[in-house]
């Protein structure tokens, strides 16, 4: 296997394409219609690069195959999840230079929630609790630790923070102001019902999904809005029960959501992170001359940590699909 990396930059021009959206990892662009040059209003190109992030930093040293990687986990996960939501993937038939790493998806008009549901107790929901005894306002029970499980996920959901910045943790009730009650309770009990349908999956391959975070978009139609509009949506007027709640983005992969293995499940540590732990363990070791408290970018890989990283992303899907990891082709 001779890896090829893809996109070191955040995200490439891709001809016949306009970018629209480009995140840490991923870009999202508007296919352009050939004859007229103008954008494709029906349709998104979701692409994940090779690209990954630590301690708040993307690094300089791609993962070769980690947007393959991911995106097929994700499409396998919408098919897994079909019976709890529709989702916005359409095709996999996609640019031979992203071929494998990107989805043509239906474009949609996406709530403004972030939608995160914990199965276990760390990051910043172990803050909450620690100082609250609550997270996201629901009382937990005492004596929980770094790691606990949590009696059944609880909805902690958050803002959509500007580019760069951190989203902000909301109450329940927030969202409700943000969406109305009914899509509020909706997403609440979708997100709820991912991560369980996932921790189900997941567990009897060995693997714990501690969190996740979804995003959900409703198609512009059934809103009555015409394709190109961006007009302000009154989400309080929406009725789950009349239209589509769809799920987009990706789902349940490693950079959405924190993958532990189940074996090395230590509640009262800090868990290992089954794809970032060889990857942290380099930074913060004497070895990559690196300090995380600095301000300075992460140094360069060397090529046993990219390939060990690699190895995990690939040993994740593997293992979750039951299906041979093929680098470039949707499976
Ligand atoms: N998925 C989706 C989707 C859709 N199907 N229709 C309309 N908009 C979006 C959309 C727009 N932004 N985001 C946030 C996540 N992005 C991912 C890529 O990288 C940038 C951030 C999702």
């Amino acid at each position: 296997h001779v890896p090829t990396a893809h996109t070191p930059e955040a995200a490439p021009q891709l001809p016949g394409h306009e970018l629209l959206y480009s995140g840490k990892v991923r870009g999202l662009y508007a296919p352009l219609d050939p004859a007229t040059g103008q954008r494709d209003q029906e349709r998104l190109l979701l692409v994940a690069s090779d690209r990954i992030s630590a301690y708040d930093h993307v690094l300089d040293t791609p993962i070769p195959d980690k947007g393959s990687v991911l995106t097929q986990m994700s499409l396998w996960w919408f098919d897994q999840l079909a019976d709890l939501a529709p989702h916005h993937v359409i095709s996999t038939d996609v640019p031979e230079q992203v071929a494998g790493r990107a989805v043509y998806v239906r474009r949609l008009r996406m709530l403004p929630v972030e939608c995160v549901a914990r199965a276990f107790l760390t990051g910043g929901g172990l803050a909450e609790y620690a100082a609250t005894g609550t997270v996201s306002g629901v009382p937990l029970p005492e004596g929980l630790v770094d790691g606990s499980r949590l009696p059944e996920p609880v909805f902690t959901p958050s803002t959509k923070a500007p580019m760069g910045e951190h989203d902000q943790p909301i109450s329940f009730a927030e969202v409700e102001e943000l969406v109305g009650p009914r899509l509020a309770a909706r997403v609440r009990d979708l997100t709820v019902a991912i991560l369980q349908r996932g921790n189900e999956i997941a567990a009897d391959r060995g693997i714990l999904i501690a969190d996740t975070k979804v995003e959900f978009g409703i198609d512009p139609a059934q809103l009555g809005l015409g394709d190109g509009a961006d007009e302000e949506i009154d989400w309080a007027s929406v009725d789950p029960d009349v239209v589509d709640v769809v799920l987009a983005d990706e789902v349940l992969t490693p950079d959405s959501s924190r993958f532990w293995r189940a074996s090395e499940w230590a509640p009262g540590r800090t868990q290992t992170s089954y794809d970032k732990q060889v990857l942290r363990d380099w930074l913060t070791s004497p070895a990559s001359g690196w300090d995380k408290a600095s301000d300075t970018p992460p140094p360069t890989l060397p090529d046993d940590v990219v390939e060990l990283t690699r190895a995990r992303y690939v040993e994740a899907y593997e293992t979750l699909t039951g299906r041979p990891f093929t680098a470039g082709t949707p499976a």
